[in-house]
């Protein structure tokens, strides 16, 4: 196999290839852009105009998602999957991977859409790398840009695979792209209501590209993703690649969406989350029950019918996110 087709195993060892480009049997062009950064490009009689970004180990312990895309690079430079699109595969913080942890100082899906240059260190400048990557990815005019960005969560989920898609004003969610994932295996996508710092939310308001974050499981180390099914959106990732997707119907499947109702701040280290700690993303709370407190009296009561938490995590950083409250939406919202 091509050298450049071990993207993962130069990142794991820190080094960089020797040759910075490579041609696969099939006349498919590989170019390493900088650590844990590789393009993909078709032959030009054979590209189809879709532009893919997909990115893995923006949390250095997801290793599900970085597994993943190193067997879809490498069945690239065999030459056994025969890209049409143009492809970015980036692993998102190599150092935190390296360690197998989800960062070493600052969560790097937290840096983005301009905080990285508020702050300062290595995560910082990786994602300001990332966005330039991105940016320079999807700079072409006229073609289809998809950006997914796997990830695995901290806790087991009632819902295991589900997908959360940005928000931008003025910009409609897609049934179309809701279809592809149902048909990927997501069974619940969540409809953000408001802009954020996270990849896919620069990738989807500054790049114009259609973009989610993708959950698959729960987080494990290498070698222990058994339990972590990523069989249909590997297919689907395929058929994308190989611009062989089946036509869709718009139809939903029974995909479940949820909007955002409130997002849960931890203000001090005075933060309380009154949750057990195994309890599961999606589990359901009663209105009146009393989540959080923090400093100054502050308290966070359920109001809403039907609300469900996603990612409570009262470790984050003071004005991070600590959890999201979210509840069912209406189909009808979409474009
Ligand atoms: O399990 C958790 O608490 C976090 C899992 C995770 O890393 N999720 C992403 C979601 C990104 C988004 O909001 O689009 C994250 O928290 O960065
Ligand atoms: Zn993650």
């Amino acid at each position: 196999m091509l050298a450049l087709g071990k993207l993962l195993e130069l990142t794991l060892a820190g080094r960089e290839p020797a040759e910075k480009t490579q041609l696969t049997v099939d006349g498919v062009r590989m170019r390493w852009l900088g650590e844990g950064a590789l393009e993909v490009r078709p032959p030009e009689a054979r590209d189809n105009g879709q532009d893919l970004l997909l990115s893995a180990g923006i949390h250095g312990n997801e290793t599900a998602p970085i597994e993943l895309l190193d067997r879809l690079l490498h069945d690239i430079a065999r030459g056994d999957l025969k890209p049409r699109a143009r492809i970015l595969f980036l692993f998102g913080n190599p150092e935190a991977i390296r360690r197998g942890e989800r960062y070493i100082e600052q969560d790097v899906n937290r840096l983005f859409n301009g905080r990285h240059d508020q702050s300062s260190g290595a995560e910082a400048l990786r994602a300001c790398e990332l966005e330039r990557l991105a940016a320079t990815f999807f700079s072409v005019p006229e073609r289809t840009r998809l950006h997914y960005d796997l990830h695995t969560a901290i806790r087991g989920s009632k819902i295991e695979q589900f997908a959360l898609y940005p928000y931008k004003e003025g910009r409609q969610h897609s049934r179309r792209e809701l279809a592809r994932l149902s048909a990927a295996g997501m069974e619940a996508v969540l409809l953000q209501s408001k802009v954020s710092i996270t990849f896919t939310a620069y990738t989807y308001e500054q790049l114009e590209a259609e973009a989610f974050t993708l959950e698959l499981g729960k987080a494990r180390p290498f070698g222990e993703n058994g339990q972590v099914n990523v069989e249909r959106l590997e297919t689907r990732l395929k058929q994308i690649i190989e611009g062989t997707e089946p036509e869709e119907p718009q139809a939903l499947d029974g995909l479940q969406l949820f909007s955002v109702a409130r997002e849960i701040i931890k203000h001090s280290e005075h933060f309380r989350l009154n949750l057990p700690a195994d309890i599961e993303n999606f589990s359901e709370l009663e209105p009146g029950y009393l989540l959080a407190e923090d400093i100054a009296d502050t308290r966070w009561i359920v109001e809403e019918q039907g609300a469900r938490i996603i990612f409570p995590n009262p470790k984050v950083k003071n004005g991070l996110r600590a959890g999201i409250l979210i509840v069912p939406a209406n189909p009808e919202q979409l474009g």
